[in-house]
């Protein structure tokens, strides 16, 4: 059996495990992904990231990717399902932090590649990490089917697919035990789904339901799509989201969402599930 080391990380709990291959030989299957996450068989995480070099990237990116190609690290994210997504902010909120505690970066502000483009990112010197998700897109609004009731909310991309719905009791309470069932149409590659109340002045309770996961304790992009359904469109707005994991704080304005929040390395070590 071949092995291969690893890092453990999360960004308010959204946790993930790391694998550094700079030199992209790792063919990572849907199957070594789900091994990985798993929390009693495996190491458990809510999805991984595969830490690799731009130039040594074997697929051709996709084209929301291009601005990746000037970057020099690129994060391939996978969730815990072994599906791909297109973007995860705590993921590289996480994966940032990781290029700089394992001496592969240097500077307090560089880009990370994604499949959704370039992403800057700038460690605080609280070692917070603050990301520039780019653009958020409204794209109407939709609903979907909870275990115990129907939510309505708004259609967003932060890059991967959001429907960002508030709701007028306290979060804790909904079910989100059961695949939220979507309209298709709306959603052809399905959705991350997310619930969330207005608890104070500039401040969010919000859980999510991640595509590909299940509930995780905190979903960065869920946290931006939260933040622009709660900001009147045209205005500029700072809020902190609290989520199960802890709390991140989101900028949003017309260029788009910038979001800051903790994020730790909690273990390294050695795999023998590659
Ligand atoms: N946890 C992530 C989002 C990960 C991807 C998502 N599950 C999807 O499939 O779109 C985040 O912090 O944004």
């Amino acid at each position: 059996m071949a092995s291969m080391r690893f890092a453990k990380g999360h960004g308010t709990e959204n946790d993930f495990v790391i694998l550094p291959d700079p030199d992209g030989e790792l063919q990572l299957t849907e199957e070594t992904v789900r091994s990985l996450c798993d929390r009693r068989a495996g190491i458990g995480g809510d999805g991984v990231l595969r830490v690799v070099r731009t130039n040594a990237l074997g697929e051709t990116l996709a084209p929301a990717a291009r601005t990746a190609e000037r970057t020099a690290w690129f994060m391939d994210y996978r969730n815990s399902d072994g599906s791909v997504a297109e973007m995860c902010g705590n993921g590289v909120r996480v994966f940032a932090h990781y290029l700089r505690h394992a001496g592969l970066v240097s500077e307090d502000r560089f880009e990370v590649g994604t499949r959704d483009g370039a992403k800057g990112v700038v460690i605080e010197s609280d070692g917070d990490v603050t990301v520039d998700m780019g653009r958020v897109e409204r794209l109407g609004t939709s609903s979907a089917k909870l275990a115990r009731q129907v939510v309505h909310g708004a259609r967003i991309s932060v890059g991967n697919p959001h429907l960002a719905c508030e709701v007028d009791a306290p979060v804790a309470g909904i079910d989100l035990t059961a695949l939220p069932v979507l309209d298709t149409e709306a959603f052809p590659q399905g959705a991350n789904v997310e619930v969330y109340s207005e608890v104070g002045p500039g401040v969010l309770e919000m859980r999510v339901y991640e595509r590909g996961s299940g509930e995780t304790r905190s979903c960065g992009t869920g946290i931006v799509a939260a933040a622009a359904a709660a900001t009147p469109e045209g205005e500029d707005a700072t809020w902190r989201v609290r989520v199960p994991g802890g709390e991140c704080t989101v900028h949003v304005d017309a260029s788009g969402a910038r979001l800051s929040g903790p994020a730790v390395i909690v273990a390294e070590g050695e795999t023998l599930l590659i």
